[in-house]
């Protein structure tokens, strides 16, 4: 019935939030001018996804979590969490999200037990329905349930906070760059905890700095820059986007010199590797070995490297979006880790 209405697939209760025109400017104080951090974002994110939200530093995603926790106050614009208007229903928009946030607040004289107690009181859940042991052995926090939260370490107050935002059970769980200095152990024990909850049917939103963790971990991705939203779509479709490959030969002896074919750049590295570049739309990669064969190179090895999540970002975070950056093989690529120079 509600499809007849809507036409189905932009159905507010098909989506986990639903923004529309978000704005937030945040006035300036002291002289500061205003500052325009959210310039009118349309964001659906699906039910059931793990779903990332990435930008640059400062392009607006901690403005954008924290309008959803009720932390900032919106300019202008609508925001329907589980079905439920921000404005309209502000209490079960709010028992429908759970927010794990950057800051490592808590109140030093409360134990994590205490402090799931006090947190599902806030929540109105009854003694009944409480489930703190449960949530503190889901984030290997058993053993520490009567410790003062001043004695714990960076990481078991982490594990403390992803707790707190699992106290009443919500549909959404937001995670703000969880894994952000966090040791190993705890950022493996995170990501399980994170599949583990979406398989439960949880929906996971998440922003992260961590690239290669987006890919790996997010069904779909938007991408924020300046307080607009810049991309959104699954994250085989944003890596299905980039065409630029590169391909890295071993020579068998040192060579004379360097292959030369359309489209295709070539460069050497100190170690002798050759480095060719080149878009697969444009060129095969036969095309290119058979450059390297008229230039009388002879193979030892060959690999060739794809595009990642990291190009994706680059190329539409950078100032004009239909730019790919231009690779000097010769640079190390900023933020580059699997091309070794
Ligand atoms: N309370 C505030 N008052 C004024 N300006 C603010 C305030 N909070 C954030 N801003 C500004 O709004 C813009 C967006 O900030 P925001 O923290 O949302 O970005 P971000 O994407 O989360 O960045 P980061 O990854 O560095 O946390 C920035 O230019 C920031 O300086």
């Amino acid at each position: 019935m509600g499809d007849e209405q809507t036409g189905g697939k932009g159905h507010m209760s098909d989506a986990a939030i639903t923004i529309k025109s978000l704005r937030k400017t945040y006035r300036g104080s002291k002289g500061q001018p205003e500052k325009q951090a959210l310039k009118g974002i349309d964001l659906t994110v699906p039910r059931g996804s793990v779903f990332g939200l990435l930008g640059p530093n400062g392009a607006g995603k901690s403005t954008l979590i924290n309008i959803l926790a009720g932390l900032v106050v919106k300019t202008s614009g609508s925001v329907s969490i589980w079905g439920f208007d921000q404005d309209r229903n502000p209490r079960q928009s709010r028992a429908a999200i759970g927010v794990m946030p950057q800051e490592l607040n808590l109140d030093p004289f409360f134990t994590p037990r205490g402090a799931l107690e006090v947190q599902a009181g806030l929540y109105g859940i009854s003694k009944a329905d409480r489930r703190s042991d449960q949530i503190l052995d889901l984030v290997g926090l058993a053993d520490k349930a009567e410790a003062y939260a001043r004695t714990l370490s960076g990481g078991m107050r982490r594990r403390l906070l992803l707790a707190k935002a699992l106290v009443h059970h919500p549909k959404i769980l937001v995670l703000d760059e969880p894994t952000a200095g966090v040791d190993i152990e705890l950022r493996q024990m995170l990501w399980a905890n994170v599949r583990k909850l979406n398989e439960q049917g949880m929906t996971i939103i998440l922003t992260t700095h961590y690239l290669e963790e987006a890919q790996e971990m997010c069904d779909e991705i938007a991408i924020i820059n300046h307080g607009e939203k810049i991309a959104q779509d699954s994250t085989a479709n944003l890596l299905g986007r980039m065409d630029s490959r590169t391909m890295v030969i071993v020579p068998d002896r040192p060579i004379q010199a360097l292959p030369t074919a359309e489209n295709v750049t070539a460069a050497q590295r100190e170690n002798g590797d050759l480095v060719l570049q080149y878009h697969s739309n444009l060129t095969t990669a036969e095309q290119v070995l058979e450059a390297v064969r008229q230039a009388g190179i002879r193979i030892q090895d060959v690999r060739t490297e794809e595009a990642d999540l990291e190009d994706v970002f680059l190329a539409l975070t950078s100032s004009r979006a239909d730019d790919l950056p231009v690779d000097d093989p010769n640079q190390p690529r900023r933020g580059m880790h699997r091309v070794k120079l």
